[in-house]
């Protein structure tokens, strides 16, 4: 348990961790590449380090440096894992290598954390059985543990239903181009998380590949084209800026976040303009954004397109004038805990009026109160309710090592830069 002390105004500079999202699909990357592909500044936390061995898995080898991993391209020539694969409760590594295993021959079985065998991801496997491919939910409840019986996966059309995770998605395109034929992914109902896709056809594109997206209802892949071996630095992840921004907005100091790229395809990027409606000044500068906290308003908006900083936004409703509601976050139920349950019961603890349906949250302010708060051992819980101890007195933080997740080190440099 840790507790958070309250501050008069967040003021100065932070360093964002690198993205999560880019490192993750950036090993991947590497792994499938022809050549030797040197990532610069990736992440290290606990889900690219679940990625990073399950590719050791994979006989692909990895060297790490200070600020940089080595990684040996295997052209698509994976050796099949003798041991099950485990992520821990890391979707991302889950998904993208549960269509990653299919370009191994034999049996590929991938497991993870109590959670993660309640997250769903049947309809990624249904999209490889269309392939012919055998990807079974070993107890058959629809979600890992998975076995996956690789082989040479053939391409063609696949349809994916794209409303539970953007994942499944990203999963298919990085491997489609290894596929025997061209593929077309055709994308059933509304794709969740657009953004993220755009990451995905983004460092794509970076590393040799192009995807013909169709406004994000139909992809196409050719067969045949190869990711080229280079040097990538993985920028800064926005969502974790978040919290630091959300410092500045809710005790009316002036933050500025370095290694972030203003100009990123990543959906939490545009958190700061979130916070500029509720009443805060933005400034975009040269890798680096600043916020000024002033007088809060709370506001409607949709966050399908940035769903990892709602959390970061609910907190800081409490400190808004009015009511705020966010809505499109249906999938939040999935993810590390059910994060619209759990921001229900903690905001409610700390004294704010919360009302949660299927896919909308609204919070209204109340009396603010001391509590300690349940994490559920989402990282995002830790890091959101540590910016409300900012102003609350007597906020506590339980089990904050949660936060190893996607920023290790995220308790050190909230506390430094506030002291
Ligand atoms: O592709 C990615 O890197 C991610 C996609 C999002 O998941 P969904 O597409 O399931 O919403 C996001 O919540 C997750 O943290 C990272
Ligand atoms: C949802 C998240 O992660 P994942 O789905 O990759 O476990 C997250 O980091 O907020």
């Amino acid at each position: 348990m840790i507790e958070i002390k309250p501050i008069k105004a967040a003021r100065g500079t932070v360093e964002a961790p690198s993205s999560k999202s880019y490192t993750n699909r950036a090993f991947l990357l590497a792994a499938l590449a022809e050549g030797t592909v040197r990532l610069e500044r990736p992440l290290f936390s606990d889900d690219t380090r679940y990625m990073r061995r399950a590719l050791e898995q994979f006989g692909v080898t990895c060297h790490e440096e200070k600020e940089a991993v080595t990684v040996n391209g295997t052209s698509g020539a994976l050796r099949t894992p003798k041991d099950e694969i485990f992520v821990g409760n890391a979707g991302t590594t889950m998904r993208f290598l549960t269509t990653f295993s299919t370009l191994a021959p034999g049996q590929t079985r991938l497991t993870g954390d109590e959670r993660m065998q309640e997250r769903p991801i049947e309809d990624l496997l249904q999209a490889l059985r269309q392939m012919g491919i055998r990807a079974e939910s070993v107890r058959n409840n629809q979600c890992p543990p998975l076995l996956i019986e690789g082989g040479s996966p053939r391409g063609g059309t696949l349809s994916l239903p794209g409303d539970k995770s953007s994942q499944y998605l990203t999963s298919i395109l990085i491997c489609a181009p290894y596929f025997q034929n061209d593929t077309l992914i055709e994308i059933e109902g509304e794709l969740t998380s657009k953004p993220y896709v755009d990451i995905t056809l983004d460092i794509m594109k970076t590393f040799g590949v192009n995807v013909r997206n169709e406004s994000y209802r139909r992809f196409h892949i050719a067969a045949g084209q190869h990711y080229q071996a280079q040097t990538y630095r993985v920028e800064g992840d926005a969502s974790s800026a978040s919290y630091f921004f959300a410092a500045a907005a809710v005790t009316g100091g002036a933050v500025t976040v370095t290694h972030l790229n203003p100009k990123s395809v990543q959906g939490d990027i545009q958190f700061p303009r979130v916070l500029e409606r509720m009443g805060c000044e933005v400034e975009i500068g040269d890798e680096k954004i600043t916020v000024t906290g002033k007088p809060l308003r709370g506001i409607t908006i949709n966050m399908n397109n940035m769903p990892d900083v709602v959390q970061t936004l609910a907190v800081v409703a409490l400190f808004a004038e009015g009511k705020t509601t966010v809505t499109g976050i249906a999938n939040l139920r999935i993810k590390e805990t059910d994060r619209i349950q759990a921001l229900e019961t903690e905001l409610t603890q700390l004294g704010a009026q919360v009302e949660a349906g299927d896919d909308f949250l609204s919070i209204e302010p109340g009396e603010l109160k001391p509590a300690a708060i349940e994490t559920y051992n989402d990282h995002r819980m830790a890091m959101s309710f540590a910016v409300a101890g900012l102003r609350i007195p007597g906020i506590r933080i339980k089990n904050p090592k949660c936060v190893d997740k996607s920023f290790p080190d995220f308790f050190e440099r909230f506390q430094n830069f506030y002291d």
